[in-house]
Parts: C-alpha cells; sequence; structure tokens
C-alpha cells in the first residue's frame, strides 16, 4: 500500500487490514512515498518523520511492515520503479497494489502505466466521499473492494493540528504522540510547543491509568 502518509491514519490502516484478511495475503507493506510526481511544489512533512509515524502505527500488528525503498530513493519515486524492485527483491510473490477510490482513476496517468498491471494486481477500496470507478483500467487488472467507511483523510488531520483541535481517534495513540512531540502539523512560529504538547497528552492519558501502573513505569 503506497501513500504519502502524512500522517497515516486509521482509514489506512482499517482497509489495509480488511485487504490483507479478504485476500488473504501474508503480509502488507506500507510504502511512503518518496518525492511523489504529483505532490510536487505541495508541502510534505519530512520523509523520516512519514515513515517513522507509519513505523509506530504499525508496529503492533505482525502482518504490516513498512519499507524505506521508495523514501531512500533519489529524485522523483514512480510506483513503476517500486514494483519492478519488489518483483525483484520477492521474485516468487504473488504482488497486490492497494489504492483508495480517490487515487484509483489516476493510474492511468502514472508512469508507465500500461506495465504496472503485469506487475501487480491492483485493489481499488471504498472510500467516503469517491465513486469506485473502472474507466479506462484493464478489468483482469484491478479488483474492488468495500471497507468499512472511515471518512478520515491526513489533510483533515493536519488542519485539525494546525486548528488545536484533537487528533484522538483519528490517528493511533503513538502518532498522536509523535505529531506532539515534533510540533508537527502547526504553524512555524507554534512548533517550538510541540513538546510540552506531548507531555501535557501524555500526563492526560496517564491520569486514566490506575496509579500502580504509573508507579511501575517510573
Ligand atoms: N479514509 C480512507 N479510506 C480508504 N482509503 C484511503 C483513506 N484515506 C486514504 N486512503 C488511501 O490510502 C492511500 C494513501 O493515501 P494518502 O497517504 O494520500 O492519505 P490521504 O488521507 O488521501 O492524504 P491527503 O488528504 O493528504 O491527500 C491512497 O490510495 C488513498 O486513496
Ligand atoms: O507512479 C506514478 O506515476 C505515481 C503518481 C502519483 C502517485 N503514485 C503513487 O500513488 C500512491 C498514493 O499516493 P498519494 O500521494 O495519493 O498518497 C503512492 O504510492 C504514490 O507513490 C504514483
Amino acid at each position: 500500500m503506497g501513500g504519502t502518509f502524512d500522517p497515516v491514519h486509521h482509514g489506512h490502516l482499517v482497509a489495509a487490514s480488511e485487504v490483507r484478511d479478504a485476500f488473504n495475503l501474508d503480509e502488507v507493506i506500507f510504502v511512503p512515498t518518496g518525492e511523489q510526481p504529483f505532490k510536487q511544489g505541495n508541502e510534505v512533512t519530512a520523509a523520516e518523520h512519514r515513515y517513522l509515524m507509519t513505523v509506530i502505527a504499525t508496529a503492533s500488528n505482525p502482518r504490516f511492515t513498512v519499507s524505506r525503498m521508495e523514501i531512500d530513493r533519489p529524485g522523483t519515486t514512480y510506483t513503476i520503479d517500486t514494483l519492478r524492485d519488489l518483483r525483484r527483491d520477492l521474485p516468487d510473490a504473488e504482488l497486490f497494489f492497494i489504492t483508495g477510490a480517490d487515487v484509483l482513476p489516476q493510474i492511468l496517468t502514472w508512469k508507465d502505466a500500461d506495465e504496472l498491471w503485469s506487475l501487480a494486481h491492483f485493489i481499488g477500496v471504498t472510500r467516503p466521499g469517491h465513486d469506485l470507478d473502472m474507466t479506462g483500467l484493464p478489468a483482469a487488472g484491478v479488483s474492488l473492494m468495500e471497507v468499512t467507511a472511515m471518512a478520515i483523510s491526513s489533510t483533515e488531520c493536519r488542519a485539525r493540528v494546525r486548528g488545536g483541535k484533537p487528533v484522538w481517534y483519528l490517528v493511533p495513540d503513538g502518532v498522536v504522540q509523535y505529531i506532539a512531540k515534533y510540533g508537527l502539523y502547526l504553524p512555524e512560529d507554534d512548533a517550538g510547543v510541540g513538546r510540552e504538547t506531548m507531555d501535557r497528552d501524555v500526563a492526560a492519558t496517564r491520569a486514566d491509568v490506575p496509579p500502580r501502573i504509573v508507579e511501575a513505569a517510573k
């Protein structure tokens, strides 16, 4: 599953988990994008932060892994190169590429789009606010799947942080704390309060934990 993951949220995780289960996949590899061709000029958070948030979000699931292959590849990164590298590294594997309904129609405009279908089977998942549209896509190369509707986007998460609103339950707890620790998504002048924000959130979390456990964690 490729994505900017800026930040990774429960929409990504629920879709990945339900596809893994439905297609009986051994593993879902999350591939945070390097320099994505369609997002150049947009402000995208440093790849290392996006990678680490994805690692934190997926750490508890033994079927989820995160790859550095795109963020370590110099220059613009294209899915065709990622699929070629995966095919080389995993010659016997059956490869699938998971995308949301918003991304699916764009695939025809991707680099070497004609070749993508021979390297992986694409799985387009439902996403609130977007129609699942197969127009122009090869029927044999794409499957559609309905997943639990999670009306969450990274854009909304970033806007909420910037506006001082909580993102608890939209992203995993560890990602909430990571965002606060590094002051991500705050206007430049406010990013310095990140550390305090994290301490406050951790203190709030601990207030709900029985004192015995807080004591043991000291
Ligand atoms: N809520 C969701 N439900 C299903 N699929 C999703 C959802 N959010 C994202 N996806 C899919 O996950 C992949 C990675 O998405 P991405 O990292 O761009 O997140 P995003 O929420 O779409 O971000 P942004 O709001 O910044 O565009 C894409 O294929 C996207 O369609
Ligand atoms: O290969 C391409 O030309 C291409 C162009 C745009 C996006 N992609 C991939 O599409 C996936 C979703 O991207 P995004 O930025 O919407 O999260 C991600 O894996 C990108 O690398 C790929």
